[in-house]
């Protein structure tokens, strides 16, 4: 692709654009977010230790990390990333995410980058991370390939992609479009088009072709008796995550 084409699905984003306002409140739609968020920030502070060498129980491991949240919300991982010490940059194609996400910085006295921008223009203005996180976007994108091939174009060489997104098979439509969006009314229905779905083994495809190296996936397992999120090596049949590489 041309890095000026737009990997944005505008019917997707304007889906976004109208739950602006509800980041950052944990009943709200974006309730399976929070309520994923101590998993997900589990895996993603093991994945970039072990591939930086940091102490992952230190204060501020991530210090001297440039970071990219892409399509990152409200801004729910760029907080705790900057937390973490890393120097970090939030992009989104909703626009209006941009400044519920900058009020909710300012209010946490965190200082991070949010642009309404999209990884292409990113990549085509030449700009360069240590990690990008890619969490729960891929499957509102119009164009994967295109969109992660822009993702792996901002990665410093031997930089880390981490990526999550919902397998495709008759289990994720059960559990994430009848169960989330028809009857726990978690997300609003229509949130999720199980078509865009994608299965591990195709993510991996597209990673690969994206030009990057895949080197870890696991699922996020939901546990409706401890009403909690696990991670599991084995169990990616609805939510799960990858990490991948770029090439040194
Ligand atoms: C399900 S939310 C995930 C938010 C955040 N990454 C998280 O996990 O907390 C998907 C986000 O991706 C954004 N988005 C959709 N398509 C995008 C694109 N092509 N480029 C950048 N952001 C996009 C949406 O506006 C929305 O904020």
């Amino acid at each position: 692709m041309s890095a000026a084409t737009s990997t944005i699905d505008p019917a997707e984003v304007a889906k976004f654009e109208a739950m602006a306002a509800e980041w950052w409140d944990p009943a709200g739609k974006f309730k399976p977010l929070h309520m994923m968020n101590p998993v997900r920030l589990d895996y993603i502070r093991s994945q970039i230790a072990a591939e930086f060498d940091r102490d992952p129980t230190a204060k501020r491991p991530f210090e001297g990390l440039r970071l990219l949240d892409i399509g990152c919300g409200g801004g729910l991982l760029c907080e705790p990333m900057a937390r973490l010490g890393a120097t970090v940059v939030g992009a989104d194609a909703a626009e209006r995410n941009i400044p519920v996400a900058q009020l909710h910085a300012e209010q946490s006295g965190l200082d991070i980058d949010y642009r309404h921008t999209t990884a292409e223009a990113m990549a085509a203005a030449g700009e360069k991370f240590d990690v990008v996180l890619n969490m729960e976007v891929v499957e509102h994108v119009a164009d994967p390939l295109a969109y992660l091939t822009a993702c792996r174009e901002l990665l410093k060489p031997g930089g880390l992609h981490l990526c999550s997104t919902i397998n495709r098979n008759a289990k994720s439509f059960g559990m994430a479009i009848l169960g989330a969006e028809w009857v726990m009314r978690w997300l609003p229905k229509g949130t999720h088009d199980w078509n865009k779905f994608i299965t591990p083994d195709e993510l991996y495809d597209l990673i690969r072709r994206a030009g990057m190296e895949p080197l870890d996936r696991k699922g996020y397992v939901f546990n409706p008796v401890s009403w909690q999120w696990k991670i599991s090596d084995r169990d990616l049949s609805v939510n799960y995550v990858t990490a991948a590489v770029a090439p040194v």
